[in-house]
């Protein structure tokens, strides 16, 4: 028993480590005998002198661990000595700052879950007319910060309760300042999602996007989180995409030809969920952004491909839902809750009632399909308050693409808006309700009084327990960054393997292509990463491209046995050409109600490495968006900002063929300098074209050229038309599928086929559309006169020299330019509804070009005119052809007389 006590006495020092404490219990646990008062004392004492050096340790961490080191530097005098020292105590801060980090994002989860989960904020708009909101007292409110007191009747007034209120005078960094914890979760792992939801025109474009001299939540939120990702000791991959839901249809706002949804159905992308409940958008373009100044400019861009219209309530009212993603990934970081989150931000298309916005053609197709994902929205944010164990995700796109961001494991937060003005007093109560039913259920109904003031009490702790561990990790954060320095200047640069802090910024490694084109990828292999998801998870090649990640062969781990180059199916691409979206893919609000449509049927090309859809708009978004061609005609940017442009414009064009992925400015870059451009070809191309033989000889005033990896958009007023109409010709075409296979005698001559037809009077549903468009009441006017400006900007913005079908040559039988063309024939019979229709849309035709110069606000431009009347064939060609046939009748007369050939059939020939 002495000898035991002894031993414990021994082992009481006050440096005694932790490890004393197990071989302490373990006595305890093996000699229960032993179990004496000293022995009771000698353990009390290690816990202590735990505690205590712990205190010490971190006080010393806290306070000047650089004057702790200072000293030993200097004593030491060695260099090894020192930098070993300076390195352990490195690493001793750094797992200081994990332990802190970890403790900061388990106080906020803990803060925002006794907020709720699903949050939900009010914002009440300022009158219109009143002019000084900051005075503006709205009469059927009566507000504090978290209760709404709504007037419906003179001596009736109705409640609701949010998390908070902010007044009509409230300002932007207001909003903001709440909104940032949530947003702040996203660098902890959490996937998040801020909609802005109400009325239309209650302010929620304004409350997201604000105004350039008073930025919203997007930029403001953008902007925190790169900051405090720089601030963080852990670096932090970002890409951004930008998407619309419009009609139930998910568009990609930054692709390149998001502009032609306008006159053709556009590509819609389809949504893909792993058994996990993952949700990826395939073919969505996502962008490597490293700073604020880059991803304003997208979104900017992104903007301006927003489906927006006026109505009688808003003059610009958005007709779609926007969504913003920002994915952030980071590895190594143990502490996050995942290592590739998102950051959803939603500008949802406003809430209409029909009847009051009085719309009608489209604009009430697009407020029906707004209304019906909404009710969707709110349906699913109710079943995940009340903890139902069906989530209706599937009820709508919106719900289906942000389903992995809004279930238990996420952060929601809810911006609902709504109109001062007593119009609108029905919306407003709409809106309210909606919010009330989105709002925390459980809590709102079982929570009592006393319950409500302790919850609030302990979030005012919490909140204080965040803001302080933030300050230590600040100070932490200070502290490793000195210690940085001073080890640099003792012995050179850092080798960053030598610490494990370090160890966080090599995992990801940025490629810079010569060309400037950014790419990235992981010391950890994306391959590796991904070897065990499931196949339909691992990206596509084409996601590589987008990604970066092109030269990673082992990502695409489908083998497939090589298709024989002459059975490759070279209707694969003329479905892609002739009909870029399906039926299936382009539909009314009713699809909302359905899974995405679009079949995934990938097939593989051996040639260009990428992989086509039988969906004819997948394929063109991935041609379009990562092109490794040659310069294009596209001229797919249209600008409202002439700055932007100008700025953009003085970056000198370079030359995309060997580009594997597309950085920001690439991306940006591409559609000004390729529109400044005169378009020449090398490479064989065949055009396909409408023609519609009744308007031979009228101008062909808007042309939309899309050639397959490329597009070119030409758009101006009809001057001939009385009516305010337009007509357009498509010419779709290719330029890599037919390749070295194509057996054209000159390469450098074009191949034409197609037809001309008069908008209105055809009747292919891509037609229809147009029609559409003349057809409605509200927002005609603004998006043809948006059209038309759009087509002035592109004519003033660059003299595109657009040359095509000028040098038509034969098309030889069976060659597989002319198998591609006969595919698109069909898809266009099969797209025509009439055989009159039809008819006119398979006319093979050579058609001769007329280069005229216009003139469109001022400036002179080329214009490529084809004109049918101008096709007549020369008097001497004619009699040339009698000669030839003539001739030929001399020599075969006899034999083809005996054949039963009369002269009738030679008469044929000539005529
Ligand atoms: N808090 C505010 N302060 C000042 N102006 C505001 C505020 N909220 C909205 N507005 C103004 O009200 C108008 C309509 O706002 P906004 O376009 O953001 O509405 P919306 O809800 O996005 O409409 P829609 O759903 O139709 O797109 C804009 O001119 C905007 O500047």
């Amino acid at each position: 028993m002495r000898n035991m006590d002894k031993q414990y006495e021994v082992a009481q020092p006050s440096k005694k480590s932790i490890r004393s404490l197990p071989n302490s219990i373990q006595s305890l646990v093996g000699f229960k005998r032993n179990l004496t008062p000293s022995w009771i004392e000698s353990v009390r004492q290690i816990i202590k002198d735990l505690r205590s050096s712990n205190e010490v340790a971190s006080s010393s961490i806290k306070c000047t661990p650089l004057e702790k080191i200072q000293p030993s530097v200097n004593n030491d005098g060695g260099t090894d000595d020192s930098v070993k020292k300076i390195q352990d105590e490195l690493d001793s801060l750094t797992s200081i700052l994990k332990q802190l980090t970890l403790h900061r994002r388990q106080a906020l989860n803990d803060y925002l879950d006794l907020k709720g989960n699903i949050r939900v904020f009010c914002r009440i708009r300022p009158s219109p007319t009143d002019v000084n909101y900051a005075y503006y007292k709205p009469p059927l409110f009566n507000l504090d910060s978290s209760n709404v007191s709504l007037r419906v009747a003179d001596n009736k007034s109705k409640q609701y309760r949010f998390d908070k209120v902010f007044h009509p005078h409230s300002t932007q960094e207001e909003v903001f300042s709440e909104i940032e914890p949530v947003i702040n979760s996203a660098l902890d792992g959490y996937n998040v999602c801020i909609f802005a939801y109400g009325q239309t025109g209650t302010g929620k474009t304004y409350t997201m996007e604000g105004q350039p001299d008073n930025p919203g939540v997007v930029p403001r939120g953008i902007k925190a989180l790169l900051e405090r990702a720089a601030e963080s000791n852990y670096k932090f991959l970002f890409t951004f995409s930008m998407l619309e839901i419009y009609m139930g249809n998910l568009r990609d706002l930054l692709a390149p030809n998001s502009r032609k949804r306008r006159v053709q159905k556009a590509p819609c992308l389809s949504i893909q969920m792993s058994p996990e409940g993952g949700v990826e958008v395939e073919n969505l373009v996502v962008i490597k952004v490293s700073d604020f100044q880059q991803v304003i400019r997208l979104y900017e861009l992104g903007m301006r491909f927003r489906s927006t219209a006026s109505t009688m309530v808003n003059s610009m009212s958005s007709r779609s839902h926007c969504l913003i993603r920002i994915s952030l990934t980071c590895f190594n970081a143990h502490e996050r809750r995942r290592e590739t989150n998102k950051l959803w931000m939603v500008d949802l298309g406003g809430s209409e009632r029909l009847l009051k916005t009085q719309a009608s053609g489209r604009r009430l197709q697009e407020g029906k399909a707004i209304n019906l994902s909404l009710s969707a929205l709110g349906d699913v944010i109710a079943a995940l308050q009340s903890k139902k164990s069906h989530v209706p995700y599937r009820n709508s796109k919106l719900t289906q693409v942000l389903c992995d961001s809004l279930g238990s494991d996420s952060k929601t937060l809810m911006l609902v808006h709504v109109s001062p003005n007593e119009e609108d007093l029905c919306e407003t109560i709409c809106s309210l309700g909606f919010a009330t039913r989105v709002r925390s259920i459980h809590l709102e109904n079982e929570e009592s009084e006393g319950e409500r003031a302790k919850r609030e009490l302990s979030m005012a702790q919490m909140e204080q327990k965040v803001k302080q561990l933030e300050r230590e990790c600040e100070e932490v954060r200070r502290n490793i960054k000195k210690l940085k320095d001073r080890l640099k200047h003792v012995r050179g640069p850092m080798n960053p393997t030598n610490s494990s802090f370090d160890d966080s910024y090599q995992s990801i490694e940025e490629v810079q292509y010569p060309d400037g084109a950014i790419s990235f990828q992981s010391s950890r292999n994306f391959s590796e990463a991904s070897a065990g998801l499931p196949r339909f998870m691992r990206p596509t090649i084409c996601s590589q491209h987008k990604i970066g990640l092109t030269h990673y062969n082992a990502f695409n781990t489908r083998k497939k046995p090589p298709i024989p180059s002459k059975k490759r199916p070279s209707s694969v691409y003329a479905e892609s050409i002739i009909s870029p979206s399906k039926g299936a893919c382009f539909s009314d609000y009713n699809s909302e109600c359905s899974i995405s449509a679009v079949s995934l049927n990938w097939k593989e090309s051996e040639e260009n490495g990428t992989e086509s859809s039988q969906a004819g708009s997948e394929y063109e978004i991935k041609q379009v968006i990562f092109p490794e061609q040659e310069k294009s005609p596209r001229t797919t940017l249209t600008s409202d900002d002439d700055e932007c442009i100008k700025e953009l414009a003085k970056v000198p064009a370079k030359d995309t063929r060997d580009k594997k992925n597309l950085g920001i400015d690439e991306l940006l870059n591409l559609k000004v300098t390729e529109k400044t451009s005169t378009y020449t070809r090398r490479s064989k191309r065949v055009l396909a074209f409408a023609f519609d033989k009744e308007n031979k000889g009228r101008e062909i005033c808007k042309a939309d050229i899309q050639l397959c990896n490329q597009s070119i958009n030409l758009e101006a007023p009809n001057e001939k038309s009385e009516s305010n109409t337009m007509e357009k010709v498509s010419l779709y075409g290719t330029v890599e599928q037919f390749g070295e296979s194509t057996e054209i005698d000159h390469p450098s001559k074009n191949m034409v086929v197609g037809k001309f037809y008069n908008g209105f009077d055809a009747s292919s549903s891509e037609l229809t559309e147009i029609k559409n468009h003349h057809k409605e009441d509200y927002g005609q006017a603004t998006e043809e006169n948006e059209l038309i400006m759009e087509c002035q900007k592109e004519y003033v913005e660059g003299t595109n020299k657009v040359e095509i079908g000028s040098e038509s040559t034969k098309i030889q039988a069976q060659s597989p330019a002319l198998q591609e063309m006969n595919s698109c024939k069909e898809e266009t019979l099969n797209s025509c509804q009439s055989k009159e229709d039809a008819e006119k849309s398979c006319l093979l035709s050579d058609l001769p070009k007329v280069d005229q110069r216009e003139t469109f606000n001022g400036a002179e431009v080329s214009i490529t005119r084809f004109q049918e009347e101008e096709h007549d064939i020369g008097i001497f060609e004619f009699f040339m052809q009698i000669l030839q046939i003539l001739w030929v009748r001399a020599l075969f007369g006899l034999g083809f007389q005996s054949l039963g050939l009369s002269d009738d059939f030679f008469d044929g020939l000539m005529f």
